[in-house]
């Protein structure tokens, strides 16, 4: 029997790829500032590839250096060293009109439009394809209403920009993006400042947009959540100035996201792939049975209190969950406490605890 190991160090040459061509890819880049003689580097010798249709979310820490990346692959900072190709040729000898056939840019400051309605601002992103005298024909109003019915903002086409919500407005710099129709989008943060609802749906709406367009999609966040979720790939620029690239879930299971992100106090979990803000401490531990969501919510109740879910444990939590009604047991030696929500349980686990501690305080007293 013939067996092949792919391991993601492997150069695995199929003969059909979809997507093997690089949109963009960058050769030795380092990354960061210079003022005067000092030299701030944030990221060293950086190797990237994006390919057609890819949705790349990059994440790090704060400071890590996202932003300063996000803006050299653009080609509106100057690398330091290094180069960036985009199709192949060096961002920096691409003509500015041609440029922004190949990339579109969506950063993340409110944009100053003055009060200009939102079908103006999407006209701008075809500015690269008007004709001499800047006029745009029915092909282009076509595109740009076609983009508005996508990104489901055609109902704001006649509204002022200063008229929307910050999450309605990012969706129109997106739009705008996706009328400018390059293969290539960069954006920096576009879920700042939107609520849970409006980052989950930019982030579907992206993820669509890399999907059904082929565009090569980048963006740099701070939604842990989301970008695991939804990203083909991560790239992670860790502190100490390299970036490591690969699916969320390996980047999850080799460990590489537990260590990007270690700080005093937050844990990474690599079971559920999210954050826990206190580590379970170690001599409260309690056993807990059941399934489903409220088995899911339990544990996070009981993790939050301190307490390690293990089977070692003697007192035992049992969930028990249908459709009309959710019911959550103790059985501390032998006796049983019945409690119908979190909250009771949670209650009698703090009270009992402080009558341990005052029990024990009151014999050393005595
Ligand atoms: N103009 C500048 N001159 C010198 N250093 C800078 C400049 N701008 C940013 N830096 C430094 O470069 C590093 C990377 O900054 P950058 O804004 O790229 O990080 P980031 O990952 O986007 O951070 P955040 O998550 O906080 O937005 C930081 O240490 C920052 O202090």
């Amino acid at each position: 029997m013939r067996t092949t190991t792919y391991s993601s160090n492997a150069v695995v040459t199929p003969k059909v790829q979809i997507g093997s061509e690089r949109v963009l890819h960058t050769e030795k880049l380092t990354i960061g500032y210079k003022n005067k003689n000092i030299v701030r580097t944030v990221g060293h010798a950086l190797d990237l590839t994006l390919r057609p249709g890819q949705f790349v979310c990059l994440l790090g820490p704060n400071g890590a250096g996202k932003s300063t990346l996000i803006k050299t692959l653009a080609g509106i900072q100057l690398p330091l060293e290094g180069k960036v190709f985009i199709a192949q040729e060096d961002i920096y000898t691409i003509p500015k009109n041609a440029l922004a056939r190949k990339l579109s840019l969506v950063l993340t400051d409110v944009v100053q439009t003055g009060n200009l309605d939102v079908y103006t601002v999407l006209t701008l992103g075809r500015y690269p394809y008007a004709n001499w005298f800047g006029t745009l024909c029915e092909a282009d109003t076509k595109i740009i209403i076609e983009a508005a019915r996508a990104t489901g903002i055609e109902k704001y086409l006649d509204k002022q920009l200063d008229q929307l919500s910050d999450g309605e407005r990012q969706k129109v710099m997106i739009t705008r993006a996706l009328v400018q129709d390059t293969p290539l989008i960069i954006l920096d943060e576009p879920t700042a400042h939107l609520d849970l609802p409006s980052r989950v749906e930019v982030m579907r709406l992206l993820r669509t947009m890399a999907r059904q367009t082929n565009k090569a999609i980048i963006l740099s966040t701070h939604e842990l959540d989301l970008a695991l979720q939804a990203a083909d790939t991560i790239w992670l620029m860790m502190p100490n100035q390299s970036l490591i690239s690969g699916a969320p879930e390996d980047l999850i299971i080799n460990g590489t996201f537990e260590k990007a992100f270690s700080k005093t106090g937050f844990d990474f979990c690599r079971d559920t792939g999210t954050f826990r803000v206190n580590s379970p401490v170690e001599d409260k531990i309690i056993q807990l049975t059941g399934e489903g969501y409220t088995y899911f919510w339990t544990k996070r109740a009981l993790e939050r209190e301190g307490y390690r879910i293990t089977d070692e444990a003697e007192d035992i939590v049992s969930v028990q969950q249908s459709i009309h009604i959710c019911q959550w047991t103790l059985n501390r030696s032998g006796v049983v406490h019945h409690f119908n929500a979190v909250e009771m349980l949670l209650t009698f686990l703090r009270t009992e605890i402080s009558a341990v501690i005052n029990n024990s305080v009151q014999s050393i007293i005595s």
